[in-house]
């Protein structure tokens, strides 16, 4: 049931619809590289096919699943070679998010010069998976999960349709179990071609009845939409509470999002977030603990992996909390922000040159080591219009209490110097 056409494509009007502009991109039959970004079985990999089709360039296909940097080459060899005869090349990756660095690296240049036009479709954010330099060199268009308008215009097709669909059985389908297919899909049209092909075999006298659907579905049915409001407050009353420290309500929120459909590994993301927002350096092995999990769910799977994933979420919430390292940062964003960019102290620049050093560059830096408790006690490290500036205020609770500790101890040492610079 692969569109063939854009007609076909139901769904995502705000790229596709009249006017759009992928939609005139696509008409045109040009091409420019891109990520779809968006769930799965909304139709990226269609959309790339046809864009391909219009556009009449050859497809290059990998899976970043299974191709190395050695495909990438042979396919960028091959794409170098069509360009002399002016052939388009596309290059198709799926999943493009599980492409490493040097994978990456290794199509970039090829994208840069315009040998290949990319196509990247992901399930996961891009601004997190992908190189900055690949990400500044495409478009991201944003794939959402279908409505069910869309959806219900799927199902007529695939039920009349006598060439690729079930038009020859003559099928009808009750409106309870056509509603409850457009519920159980959750906005993936793959998922819900399947049920639909499945209900159709436990079908009766050629009606799909609520029960044919059930027996399909096999399972409760979801009851959100992964894009909608209602995860966004799930995840949010999860925050909440591994901030508030309740791991029993941590793991119940967790639970409703995977019950729902959910992604773990949105919810380990929000974890390694939560571990250095809201934890910090009372607790540095949370951050540790909550990457160990979204790992150990890439080992081991998602049977194990959820566990893991819940693991270090009972363990956040149970660990000393701060939010001092959040607060100071964000204060020394605003700082640059707003404030001139201050010359770096000449005693604080690097001289790698004897010119630079007749400059009075690094004149007079102290190295610490040389100094009692490898400390230069009155030195000064900011630019000097800022040496009264404290970003960092360490709170007393778990591990950040040595932490205070210690720039007490540095303070009253720089208090006690003889030898201040500021
Ligand atoms: N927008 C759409 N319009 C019509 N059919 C669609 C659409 N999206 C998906 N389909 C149907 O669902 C099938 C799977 O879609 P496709 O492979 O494009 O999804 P995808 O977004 O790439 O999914 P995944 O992320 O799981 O790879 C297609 O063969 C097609 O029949």
């Amino acid at each position: 049931m692969r569109p063939q056409s854009v007609d076909e494509y139901v769904g995502q009007e705000h790229i596709l619809g009249e006017g759009k502009p992928l939609r005139k991109m696509l008409l045109a039959g040009q091409c420019h590289s891109m990520v779809l970004w968006g769930p799965p079985g909304t139709g990226k990999t269609t959309l790339a096919q046809l864009i391909a089709q219009y556009s009449d360039a050859n497809v290059i296909q990998l899976s970043a699943v299974t191709s190395g940097v050695k495909e990438v080459r042979a396919a960028m060899d091959k794409a170098t070679q069509d360009a002399r005869y002016q052939q388009r090349t596309i290059l198709f990756i799926d999943e493009i998010h599980r492409f490493n660095k040097s994978q990456q690296d290794a199509f970039l240049p090829f994208v840069e010069d315009g040998t290949v036009t990319l196509i990247g479709a992901t399930t996961e954010n891009p601004s997190f998976e992908l190189n900055k330099a690949l990400l500044s060199r495409v478009r991201v268009y944003i794939l959402q999960s279908l409505s069910e308008q869309a959806l219900a215009g799927l199902l007529n097709r695939a039920l009349s349709d006598t060439e690729k669909g079930l038009g020859e059985l003559t099928l009808s389908l009750q409106e309870d179990a056509q509603a409850a297919l457009l519920v159980a899909c959750a906005g993936d049209a793959r998922r819900l071609l399947f049920y639909l092909e499945l209900a159709a075999d436990f079908a009766e006298n050629n009606v799909i009845s609520l029960s044919d659907v059930e027996s399909a579905v096999g399972q409760k049915i979801a009851a959100y939409d992964k894009q909608g409001d209602a995860f966004y407050d799930l995840i949010s009353a999860f925050h909440k509470s591994v901030r508030g420290s309740d791991p029993d309500a941590a793991l119940y929120w967790y639970a409703r999002i995977l019950n729902g459909g959910g992604d773990a590994l949105y919810v380990a993301r929000r974890l390694l977030a939560i571990a250095s927002e809201d934890i910090g350096n009372a607790d540095p092995r949370a951050m540790q603990l909550s990457l160990n999990a979204w790992d150990t769910f890439h080992r081991v799977g998602p049977a194990e992996g959820e566990r893991a994933i819940a693991q270090a979420a009972v363990y956040c919430a149970l660990a000393a909390k701060s939010n001092a390292v959040y607060k100071a940062f964000n204060e020394a964003k605003a700082m640059v922000a707003k404030a001139p960019d201050y010359p770096v102290p000449n005693h604080l620049r690097n001289a790698p040159t004897s010119l630079m050093k007749e400059q009075g560059f690094g004149k007079g830096y102290r190295y610490a080591h040389d100094e009692p408790n490898a400390f230069a006690a009155g030195e000064c490290y900011l630019p000097p219009e800022l040496v009264q500036t404290r970003f960092y205020q360490p709170n007393e609770r778990g591990l950040e209490k040595a932490l205070k500790a210690k720039r007490d101890f540095l303070d009253e040492l720089n208090r006690g110097s003889t030898n201040k610079r500021c």
